[in-house]
């Protein structure tokens, strides 16, 4: 329902809550909502296509002016364009000793079909990962204040994989699996968001859901056939289609200053049906995630121009 969800907080429980989406209806559906649910809350709306970077600048300079301090960023927006099984990787991998973990992550089953968006991006790189890390960059002066400290969410996934990514080719360009790849960049980028802000009072952290029944999942293989495999996955990994938002939920509640940088947290439900949050260390190292960071500062003065030369040409053309 949201690219991003941006929390202030008051002194006594929440300020301000911000709905920032690309969909308005339905936006203003879910205010409605959550307006049902917590009468007393404030919740506004923010108009945000995270995939477009002008719409990234034009969101943050909104919310600039709405608030002056942000506590807690959930990037939640992603996509998954055109998947498909490999069946042949599928069939492969059924017999082989990484059963378990590729009906739990999909590894190297998922495929998907990218494209450019106007800009010159990958469209998954960019709605997954760049145009988060632009939002982040630009509200830098609200989450990083003396006196507290703030958190952004990332909203990654099992799917990440390290074989799936190089640091050659930032964007997925030349692969099959931008979904896992950009994924995996968000892993790296929380790492060096925290490596290059906790003094400054920013941490970041990343989560799984699971296996969540929703838009994105639904065009990947019949419903009934998702539905079917789910106990498999609940039995197997401790996935509830129910479930998702319950690391998300966990952050919350903790001091982003406690939370392990080199973690994924996962949303996982018992066999009982009680639902938890467990931290897994992510397959990331230091090195890696700083020379992505290095790439994506390039990438962002390369966007900024770009944006920069396309405004001067319409006005020298006005
Ligand atoms: N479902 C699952 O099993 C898993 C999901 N995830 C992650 O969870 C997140 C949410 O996905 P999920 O709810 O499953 O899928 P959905 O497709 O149902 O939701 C995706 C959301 O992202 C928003 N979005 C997509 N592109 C943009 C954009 N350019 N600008 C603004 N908003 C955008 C959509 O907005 P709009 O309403 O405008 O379409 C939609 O609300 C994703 O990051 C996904 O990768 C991770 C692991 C597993
Ligand atoms: C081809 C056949 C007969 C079965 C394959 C079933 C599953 C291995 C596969 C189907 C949908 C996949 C899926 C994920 C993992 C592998 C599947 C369950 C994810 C959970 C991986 C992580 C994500 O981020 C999700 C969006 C994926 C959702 C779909």
């Amino acid at each position: 329902m949201f690219a991003c969800v941006c929390v202030y907080c008051a002194f006594s429980g929440i300020g301000l809550l911000c709905l920032a989406c690309r969909n308005m209806q339905r936006a203003e559906a879910a205010r409605q909502a959550l307006l049902v649910s917590h009468p007393t809350a404030q919740a506004t709306l923010l108009h945000l296509d995270v995939g477009n970077m002008r719409s990234v600048l034009r969101a943050a300079e909104e919310f600039k002016q709405m608030c002056n301090r942000l506590d807690y960023l959930y990037l939640n927006a992603g996509i998954m364009p055109n998947p498909r099984v490999d069946h042949k990787a599928f069939y492969k991998g059924l017999f082989s000793s990484n059963v378990v973990c590729m009906f739990a992550t999909g590894e190297g089953i998922l495929t998907q079909e990218d494209k450019v968006t106007p800009i010159g991006l990958q469209e998954v790189f960019a709605t997954n990962l760049f145009g988060h890390f632009l939002l982040v960059k630009e509200l830098e002066p609200l989450l990083c204040q003396i006196d507290h400290n703030s958190l952004v969410i990332w909203r990654s996934s099992n799917n990440a994989q390290r074989s799936a990514f190089s640091l050659d080719d930032i964007q997925h360009q030349k692969g099959r699996e931008p979904y896992s790849s950009s994924k995996y960049a968000s892993d790296l980028l929380s790492l060096a968001l925290n490596c290059h802000y906790n003094n400054r009072g920013l941490f970041s952290s990343v989560i799984c859901p699971g296996l969540v029944m929703t838009n994105l999942t639904y065009g990947i293989l019949p419903s009934f056939f998702l539905a079917l495999i789910l106990p498999v996955m609940w039995l197997v990994e401790g996935y509830s289609p129910y479930n998702g938002a319950e690391a998300l939920f966990w952050l919350f509640m903790q001091k982003p200053e406690s939370l392990d940088p080199m973690a994924k947290y996962h949303s996982l439900t018992s066999g009982l049906g009680n639902n938890y949050t467990q931290p897994h260390k992510m397959d990331i190292d230091e090195n890696m995630s700083e020379a992505l960071y290095v790439k994506l500062l390039e990438l962002e003065d390369t966007v900024r121009k770009k944006l920069r030369d396309e405004d001067l040409d319409i006005k020298t053309k006005n």
